[in-house]
């Protein structure tokens, strides 16, 4: 009979999101993953399109859920799934998966897993993501599932537990516990999530290479970010195995697709749901406190990645990753950037008069330019020919960026034509620095200005009017000429967790960075959006 055996390419991370697009990339109907979900009665739905990531076509699948989702308890979410009408497979899958986290979650926190509060992986999307993944491998009916040992890669996420070091301490427990391979790096941001982890651990039946297979389905899993120079993707290959194709060699582990497979080390038994290393039983629920952290927010980072950055401030605005050369980015020369340097890159300016689009649709037009890769994208209002009120359409656009961004421009309006032009941008090099505001974590994008700026410098403060404007032009220890921008996105969501007006959080942000209370994160926070 032939075997079945799916191959998964984790060498660019795995979350969830990506998991699934890859899923769907290779013939899973959405239908498929949007009905097992749909049981569960939950306010989500999914939306899937076609992105490319680094040059190279992907399925994206987005979880619309709303926002300010309640923590939920390892409890809760055994009850959701067990009350459902999932099919067997489905919720036992699901329930292994939830009760790998709850007990990576127990290990780290030190607290029985009934005590697990879920923040971020107990959020609707990530139940989506976990669900959907179950019905979807359930869906392609494995008899193997090979994965590559999954890169984690370094720096620090911005999480509900504030700041921490990547990989975060639940990926690791992950791993431990189910003797996965793994690697850090090569980037340093955050490149496997909790729900990614325990996706893999609990599905995988082997590690290694993809094994000898017939293939007849590839699917590629998007990140949300585009990133320079790799492909933020999880990979699915699934095909037949070909059942004498190691010609004799031995086989380093249970697989019997023909691949050097390496079992997982724990000895667990492969049916993609027994976790006989965990004690997932049935559990009464108390009060928990993870560690002493706040828990009263959800931070949805999801995906990860960077190449070493041809340019920092691309890097800084497609990613939210910091460079890999130092604190203040790469000079022109290319060596590592020193403060006060300027880094110089080659861009386009696409730009078009539009008179005929639906004003409506202008935020979502910009929004996809971004998204294509755009490093920014603005609308002027014009009076065109014929006195018509119309708008000029520009990005500014690394070149790499340029095919995916006009066909976007194109796409998104109603515009026949487009005019480019070469420009060449100086942005001063910066950082990425951590402030903490009641104890959330909110980036702060730092940098020291140009030496003539700083030449009457007198030293922290000494020109410094205090309060909230005064934060942007004085960058901490850096004096008068540096600049510190608290990231609005932080700010605002940190405003909304603290129940306070952003314009306070900005003002406690721009203080805090000002005075050089900041730590020393060279790598901003991947939890919140990129850095714009
Ligand atoms: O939600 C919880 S409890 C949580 C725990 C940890 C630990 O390592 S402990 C980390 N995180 C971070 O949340 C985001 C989102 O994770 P998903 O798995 O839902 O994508 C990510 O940055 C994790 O590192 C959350
Ligand atoms: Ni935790």
């Amino acid at each position: 009979m032939t075997r079945r055996v799916g191959w998964l390419d984790l060498s660019c991370g795995a979350s969830g999101d990506m998991l699934l697009g890859a899923l769907v990339g290779a013939g899973v109907p959405l239908d498929v993953i949007a009905t097992a979900v749909d049981t569960l009665g939950l306010p989500v739905r999914f939306e899937v399109r076609q992105v490319r990531r680094a040059g190279l076509a992907a399925t994206k699948v987005d979880v619309v859920a709303p926002a300010g989702d309640a923590v939920r308890t390892w409890a809760d979410i055994r009850a959701l799934l067990a009350g459902a009408p999932l099919a067997e497979p489905v919720r036992d899958r699901a329930t292994a998966i939830f009760a790998a986290l709850a007990a990576a979650e127990a290990r780290v926190h030190g607290i029985a897993p009934d005590e697990v509060h879920f923040h971020e992986v107990g959020a609707l999307d990530a139940i989506a993501d976990v669900v959907g993944a179950s019905a979807g491998l359930a869906h392609l009916a494995l008899d193997e599932l090979v994965a590559t040992p999954v890169a984690l890669g370094g720096g620090r996420a911005m999480t509900a537990h504030g700041v921490l070091p990547v990989p975060v301490p639940a990926v690791l427990e992950l791993l431990r516990a189910a003797g996965a391979p793994a690697a850090g790096g090569p980037a340093q941001v955050e490149l496997c999530t909790p729900t990614g982890a325990a996706i893999v651990v609990t599905a995988a039946t082997g590690y290694g290479q993809l094994p000898p297979l017939r293939v007849t389905a590839v699917g590629a899993g998007a990140g949300t970010r585009d990133l320079p120079g790799r492909p933020n993707i999880v990979r699915v290959v699934v095909g037949e195995a070909l059942e004498n194709a190691d010609g004799g060699r031995g086989r380093q582990g249970g697989g019997s697709s023909g691949a050097p497979v390496v079992p997982p080390s724990t000895g667990r038994a492969h049916d993609g749901h027994s976790r006989g290393d965990h004690d997932h039983g049935g559990h009464s629920h108390g009060g928990h406190s993870h560690g002493g952290h706040s828990h009263d927010g959800h931070s949805h980072g999801r995906d990860h990645e960077s190449p070493a950055p041809p340019a920092p401030e691309m890097a800084d605005q497609a990613a939210g990753i910091a460079d890999h050369s130092g604190p203040w980015g790469l000079a022109e020369s290319g060596r590592p950037g020193e403060p006060g340097d300027l880094v110089a890159t080659d861009e386009l300016v696409l730009e078009a008069n539009v008179d005929d689009l639906d004003p409506r649709v202008w935020p979502s037009v910009l929004a996809a330019l971004l998204a294509a890769g755009a490093v920014d994208a603005w609308l002027t209002p014009i009076l065109m020919k014929k006195g018509r009120p119309a708008h000029t359409l520009r990005a500014l656009v690394p070149v790499a960026a340029a095919p995916a961004v006009r066909a976007a421009v194109f796409a998104h309006t109603s515009t026949l034509g487009l005019r480019e032009t070469a420009v060449r941008k100086h942005a001063l090099a910066r950082g990425v620095r951590v402030v903490e505001v009641a104890g959330h974590a909110i980036r702060v994008k730092v940098s020291p200005g140009l030496p003539s700026a700083r030449a009457g410098d007198h030293g922290a403060g000494s020109q410094d009017t205090g309060g909230q404007d005064a934060g942007s032009r004085s960058a901490g220890n850096q004096g008068a000429g540096g600049v510190a921008q608290p990231e609005w996105e932080d700010v605002a969501l940190v405003a909304d967790r603290l129940g306070w007006p952003a314009r306070r959080v900005l003002a406690a942000a721009n203080a805090l960075a000002h005075r050089g209370e900041w730590s020393d994160v060279s790598a901003p926070a991947d939890g919140g959006p990129a850095p714009t």
